[in-house]
């Protein structure tokens, strides 16, 4: 049997979480992976309760010279949307840039960065599949100052012109920076100035993992990032060996940062802190299979490590069965998983781009970069947008004042259509009602800054040096951000949020009385509801008693024609009517009691000798009748009438 043409099975069926698609092992002898079309393959997108999900998509290169000379069977297919093959395969995959960038899921990863949250995309796979063709493109353009946009093109150029395109429809003002970086050999270098040697990963708590004295450029053209990922690639880590002649030796992290401003109604402008990477790792490689010697050997080493790291993170991370407070994530055993730490299981959004090579003689690594993936695909963040702590607060004190604001004039309509129109009275014990503090703060503590801004982005660069804003309206809110950062403008913030503290107490306050006043509305009105449909169904009954009655019930308000009825006042005024043709009826039995009870006293006894014709005593009878009559009618009254109310 030829070398790799084992056939392999495993297959991803869908999982007991929701969407989420778990490997699992087939009798079918045949090797699936979820998702794919034309070698680009998406991961579910869901946005539960834990979480969203980071996605995962599979590229497929081709076979290059060296495997076709070798006659490597062709053995990986993607089959459809969701699904990749390896096994002999009958169709070969289209492999276009373009394909890659409009279908993996970049667009929305870009567009989130803009509107302030952190992204990252990562590609992922053994030595030579087309990790750095995909993010980056073709290696002997890349470092080329002449370079000219064309199709071979990867993700990063690409991204860099939708970026701009779209940063300069929207109405925010963006400033954009960019710092590269590499990790060799567990070490942190400065891809845009390699002469500051070593440099240290640091942690802080509001920020977590961070380059220290990382250099961070200004851009303000698309062509600056583009000379940012030349000067970069320029820079990085290569070596040659028997698999990839050009391959990159190190993990390298390109980070694109978005800061945007907006200045809001009342004049105050809310900054966000968005940002995307670019990971390009380097590939998991065989020391047999690369014949590595010497530095080389060392490097492998270091990188397979590190992905050994990588793997368990993720690894982890994806356990669902463990609590996540059991969870020892070892993020910190290396420098690659310090510095993913928030893109895998953080506030970041993710994507990896799995790719893997169609030859059977890789068949070993395709499986497994192709588990990692699915793996990955387990792994639940939660994305978050990056503000200054004030400017959050206050956002989330106006979004607050915002919502009640609204249920607030909401309160007020239906107690107003219930009360019929009339104004809305607020209970005296509820004027001078004492809320508690607002959740999670005091009312009226404001905490000043939110750290320092560099802290922001992990690499330190601060923001200081930011002064050319993109857009052409810039000027005048380039002044007020610059405000916004001073003092003054920290102070103006405290005082704009203890306004909309206050704001929001009040609202609350009203709040709170609307919910009562609405609740003893409807218990009014559900009282005279009850009433009423006691006095109709009271009437409904003297009616079918009392024949030949002058009393007309309205055929319309029909018990259940009144419960459908709003407004209590209309639901009283029913009330009286009803009331009234009770008296009514009241007095008509009264009146026929009276005719009763005289009848009996004239009628004179049945055996009378005086009443002996037969004509007489027809005439009796029938009064006899008359007066039976009158007696049911009567006990049946009363007995209607003694009933409760
Ligand atoms: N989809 C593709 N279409 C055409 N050529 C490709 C494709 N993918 C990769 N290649 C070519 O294959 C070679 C290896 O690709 P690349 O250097 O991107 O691999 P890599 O995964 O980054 O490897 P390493 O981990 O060793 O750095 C390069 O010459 C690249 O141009």
């Amino acid at each position: 049997m030829k070398k790799g043409k084992t056939k392999r099975s495993k297959t991803l069926k869908r999982g007991k979480t929701k969407g989420i698609e778990t490997p699992e092992r087939s009798n079918s002898g045949v090797t699936v992976l979820t998702n794919t079309k034309s070698a680009i393959s998406r991961g579910p997108d869901p946005i539960s309760k834990g979480g969203e999900s980071v996605k995962v998509v599979v590229r497929i290169r081709p076979m290059n010279m060296k495997e076709q000379k070798r006659s490597d069977q062709y053995i990986v297919e993607a089959v459809d949307d969701k699904h990749i093959q390896c096994q002999e395969a009958n169709k070969i995959c289209k492999n276009l840039q373009e394909d890659v960038f409009d279908k993996c899921g970049v667009h929305e990863l870009i567009d989130a960065a803009l509107t302030g949250y952190s992204a990252t995309v990562f590609a992922y796979g053994q030595t030579g599949s087309g990790k750095t063709y995909t993010m980056a493109g073709i290696e002997d353009k890349l470092g080329n100052k002449e370079w000219v946009p064309d199709n071979n093109d990867g993700l990063i150029p690409r991204s860099i012109r939708y970026m701009w395109e779209r940063m300069t429809n929207r109405k925010e003002q963006f400033y954009v920076k960019a710092a590269f970086m590499e990790i060799y050999n567990e070490q942190l270098r400065d891809l845009l100035n390699p002469s500051t040697g070593i440099l240290q990963c640091r942690w802080s708590a509001k920020s977590g993992f961070f380059v220290e004295d990382l250099m961070v450029v200004e851009c303000t053209s698309p062509d600056d990032l583009i000379s940012v990922l030349h000067e970069g690639m320029k820079n990085r880590k290569s070596g040659s060996h028997e698999l990839n002649p050009d391959s990159s030796r190190s993990h390298s992290i390109l980070i694109i940062y978005l800061i945007s401003e907006t200045v809001a109604d009342d004049g105050h402008i809310f900054k966000k802190y968005g940002k995307i990477s670019f990971v390009d790792l380097a590939g998991s490689e065989r020391l047999k299979e690369t014949k590595s010697k010497g530095v080389m050997l060392k490097e492998t080493g270091n990188i397979n490590k590190s992905l050994f790291t990588l793997g368990k993170v993720i690894s982890c991370l994806a356990d669902s069965k463990k609590k996540k407070s059991d969870k020892h994530v070892p993020y910190r055993d290396s420098k690659l998983t310090m510095l993913l730490m928030d893109s895998l299981g953080g506030k970041s959004k993710a994507l990896m781009i799995a790719c893997i090579s169609p030859s059977s003689a890789y068949l070993e690594e395709t499986l497994s970069t192709l588990n990692y993936a699915t793996r990955t695909m387990n792994i639940k963040n939660k994305p978050i947008i990056q503000m200054d702590k004030l400017e959050q607060d206050i956002y989330n004190l106006k979004e607050e004042a915002q919502r009640l604001r609204l249920e607030n004039e909401w309160l007020t309509k239906e107690i107003k259509s219930r009360n019929g129109g009339k104004p809305i009275e607020i209970p005296k014990q509820l004027a001078s009602i004492n809320l508690p503090p607002i959740k999670g703060r005091d009312a009226f503590q404001v905490e000043i800054g939110g750290g320092p801004r560099s802290e922001m982005i992990p690499g330190g660069g601060g923001f200081e040096g930011l002064s050319k804003p993109l857009s052409a309206q810039s000027n005048m809110s380039g002044r007020r951000a610059a405000a916004a950062t001073d003092f003054g403008g920290e102070f103006s913030g405290q005082l704009m949020m203890q306004e909309f503290d206050l704001e929001v107490i009040r609202l609350k306050q009203e709040n709170h009385q609307l919910r009562y006043q609405k609740e003893l509305t409807k218990r009014d009105y559900e009282n005279v509801l009850f009433e009423n449909n006691t006095l109709n169904s009271k009437l409904e009954n003297l009616e079918n008693v009392f024949i030949g009655s002058a009393i007309q019930r309205n055929p319309a308000k029909s018990k259940s024609n009144l419960s459908s009825d709003y407004a209590t006042s209309t639901l009283m005024l029913e009330n009286q009517k009803l009331k009234k043709k009770l008296e009514h009826v009241e007095h008509e039995r009264l009146e026929l009691s009276r005719t009763v009870q005289s009848f009996q006293e004239k009628a004179p006894p049945i055996h009378s000798k005086a009443f002996d014709t037969v004509k007489e005593e027809k005439e009796i009878k029938k009064l006899q009748r008359q007066l039976d009559f009158f007696k049911k009618q009567e006990k049946d009254l009363l007995a209607q009438l003694n009933k409760p109310l």
